[in-house]
């Protein structure tokens, strides 16, 4: 019993891993993209879990199966860790859909689907709002009416949280210290994209809110937005609440600013001195540089920040930009260090620096499998 699947669905894929925890090797991998687009072949989540119980065909061996270990995206305030799912844990997290609308419905299909394909196997849910579970009240949250906080659930809970909690921790251990004795900032830079304050291993703010809507420019979020703009949109070209969502989800961020969601394009565009894409880079930069800043009062004491996930992993150019101007703040990268590329976990910042610039690739997977069997009492 040394193997764990895991799933981890997004809005319009499906990533799966299927781990022997013994010595963590990948029994199979791979991504189900582009489901539910007119482009693509997979009509729906349910579909997706097909097309991986198919390519686990001859892999798996259902009876070393110790668990199924699902990512789930929201929460909300009652799943504070890793969670075996029954029935109750299922409705509960069908209660939080109006919170999650784009996730939790397909994060929720494919538990169903796997509890049916694997009904003699346990499978735990790790929510990407657990590890923000420590944030303080007033870093969480909002000021407005009563009624919302308190009946609708309306308040800051974070996301991304099982790779801020993994990226922070490997941080730590190439510092040589404890998470306990370290206080940093990660950068978790993918197609979503949210800054986390870690204070002594714990998350004390972060940069998403309700929902991942909140915060920096993403591939196809706008993030940080006047309040005030979906009222505007609404009366001024008579949108529904659904249609605006929609467009500050799916339409807005690099994509609205340069055409394209994908950093390597805008970074390509920009060095070719395309004025749209140069914009859309300072307008990415600058709102991490700004995060950044609010987080270095908000914990006093820096030791480390970290860059991870696709574009944190991968572009220098995003990884200098966010760090323009922090020199005097003993925050740099060494243009050197910044330009190797690699990926391995390492330290970008001059030997002399204060403050450790890292890279740290993320894993989700494994953090989710190490979770699901901690869950069961397991030691890996
Ligand atoms: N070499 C690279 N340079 C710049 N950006 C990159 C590079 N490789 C990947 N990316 C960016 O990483 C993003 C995907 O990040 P990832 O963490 O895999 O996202 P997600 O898990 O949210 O799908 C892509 O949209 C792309 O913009
Ligand atoms: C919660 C979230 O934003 O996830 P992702 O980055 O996978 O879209
Ligand atoms: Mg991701």
């Amino acid at each position: 019993m040394n193997q764990v699947l895991v799933l981890n669905s997004g809005s319009s894929s499906i990533k799966y891993r299927l781990i022997d925890m013994d010595d963590r090797a990948r029994l199979a991998d791979g991504t189900v993209e582009r489901i539910g687009e007119s482009a693509g072949s997979v009509a729906d989540h349910a579909a997706g879990m097909d097309v991986v119980l198919g390519a686990l065909k001859g892999r798996l061996d259902r009876s070393r199966l110790a668990a199924v270990g699902h990512r789930v995206v929201h929460g909300g305030d009652r799943f504070r860790g890793p969670t075996l799912i029954d029935d109750e844990v299922c409705d509960a997290i069908r209660e939080l859909i109006p919170l999650a609308p784009l996730h939790n419905p397909a994060n929720l299909t494919l538990i169903e689907a796997a509890r049916s394909a694997f009904p003699d196997t346990p499978q735990v849910a790790v929510f990407d709002t657990a590890f923000h579970q420590t944030l303080p009240d007033y870093a969480y949250t909002y000021a407005i009416p009563k009624e919302w906080r308190t009946d609708l659930g309306v308040r800051r809970y974070g996301f991304h949280g099982t790779s801020h909690q993994y990226v922070s921790r490997r941080a730590a251990a190439m510092l040589g210290r404890e998470p306990e004795e370290v206080n940093m900032i990660v950068l978790h830079l993918g197609n979503g994209a949210s800054v986390c304050a870690v204070r002594e291993g714990k998350s004390v703010d972060t940069s998403m809110g309700m929902t991942p809507l909140e915060g920096l420019v993403m591939g196809t979020r706008s993030g940080d937005l006047d309040p005030a703009v979906s009222a505007y949109i609404a009366r001024q070209s008579g949108q529904s609440a659904e249609q605006i969502d929609q467009t500050l989800n799916k339409a807005s961020g690099l994509l609205a600013l340069a055409g394209s969601n994908d950093m390597r394009d805008v970074d390509t565009a920009a060095a070719k001195g395309e004025e749209a894409a140069r914009l859309a880079l300072d307008v990415y930069c600058y709102r991490i540089r700004k995060y950044i800043g609010a987080y270095l009062a908000a914990l006093g004491r820096v030791d480390a920040v970290a860059f991870t996930a696709g574009v944190g992993e991968n572009s220098a150019t995003v990884r200098a930009g966010a760090l323009l101007g922090l020199e005097h703040l003993g925050i740099s990268v060494s243009p050197k260090r910044n330009a190797q590329e690699s990926k391995q976990e390492r330290y970008i910042s001059p030997y002399w620096a204060q403050t450790a610039v890292l890279v740290v690739p993320t894993d989700e997977e494994i953090e989710i499998a190490d979770q699901a069997l901690q869950v069961l009492g397991a030691q890996p």
